[in-house]
């Protein structure tokens, strides 16, 4: 699994019974930046949450390293925001893994924390109430949670949902930080130009896969008929993806 950062074999996802992602097979390079796409209900959260182990397969296996540490933003409509929490004690969520949930943090944490903040555009808004931000600074503060977390597998479910264009951009740059950084990047996204401005690969999912390759050969392959090939060829023939 040295370069191979998640590994699906014939996995299939879904609910009390009913499976909402079939039988997908193939792997995520380590390191790599890829989107995830499809129409709504196609199953792209439900891949992100059998990745992050938060939903079980129901056949099949997902596999990661086992000192992967993974990282997981659920979509924004799914966070509560009326608990009564400040923007500094979201961040500091990010320093579980390492320090427990009721830990006093040291010194080198509270730093990690404000590098986090100042990365985001937060620096200054430590003490202000969820409750009291705006959705992109919601976003910006659940990013910079994400940063302390450091972790080799990011996974964000539509981070730009609904978020002003100057989050976006700031997000994106983040997110391409990571990149550089060889940590891999997952993220479920809308936006076909943005994915195929800022993706080098992408995942399309419908129920099943659909494609999944460089994002413009997916891309194409979306115009094709249904039968093409579900994996781009060279890349597939060269050792998987
Ligand atoms: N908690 C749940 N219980 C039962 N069914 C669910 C649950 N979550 C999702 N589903 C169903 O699983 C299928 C895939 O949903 P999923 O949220 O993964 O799609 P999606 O591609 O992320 O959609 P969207 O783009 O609208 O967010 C849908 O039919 C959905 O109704």
């Amino acid at each position: 699994m040295t370069d191979i950062a998640v590994h699906l074999e014939d996995l299939t996802l879904g609910y009390e019974g009913h499976a909402a992602l079939n039988a997908i097979t193939g792997s995520v390079r380590a390191g790599s930046l890829t989107a995830v796409v499809g129409p709504n209900g196609s199953g792209k959260s439900t891949l992100l949450k059998g990745i992050a182990g938060i939903l079980q397969p129901q056949s099949g296996s997902c596999r990661t390293a086992a000192d992967a540490r993974i990282a997981y933003l659920p979509q924004i409509s799914e966070l509560d925001r009326s608990f009564p929490a400040n923007v500094y004690d979201l961040v500091s969520l990010g320093l579980w893994q390492d320090r427990g949930l009721l830990r006093r943090h040291r010194r080198e944490d509270r730093l990690r924390i404000a590098e986090a903040l100042v990365a985001v555009g937060l620096a200054g808004m430590e003490k202000k109430p969820l409750s009291a931000l705006s959705g992109g600074q919601f976003q910006r503060a659940l990013f910079a949670r994400v940063m302390v977390q450091d972790a080799s597998i990011i996974l964000l479910d539509e981070p730009f949902n609904a978020i002003d264009a100057a989050t976006v951009q700031a997000m994106l740059e983040l997110i391409k930080r990571w990149h550089a950084q060889a940590r891999t990047v997952i993220v479920v996204i809308h936006d076909p130009e943005l994915v195929s401005r800022h993706f080098p690969e992408t995942l399309m999912v419908n129920g099943t896969l659909v494609a999944w390759g460089e994002t413009q050969w997916v891309m194409r392959a979306r115009q094709a008929p249904p039968a093409f090939c579900q994996h781009e060829p060279a890349r597939f023939a060269a050792g998987g993806r």
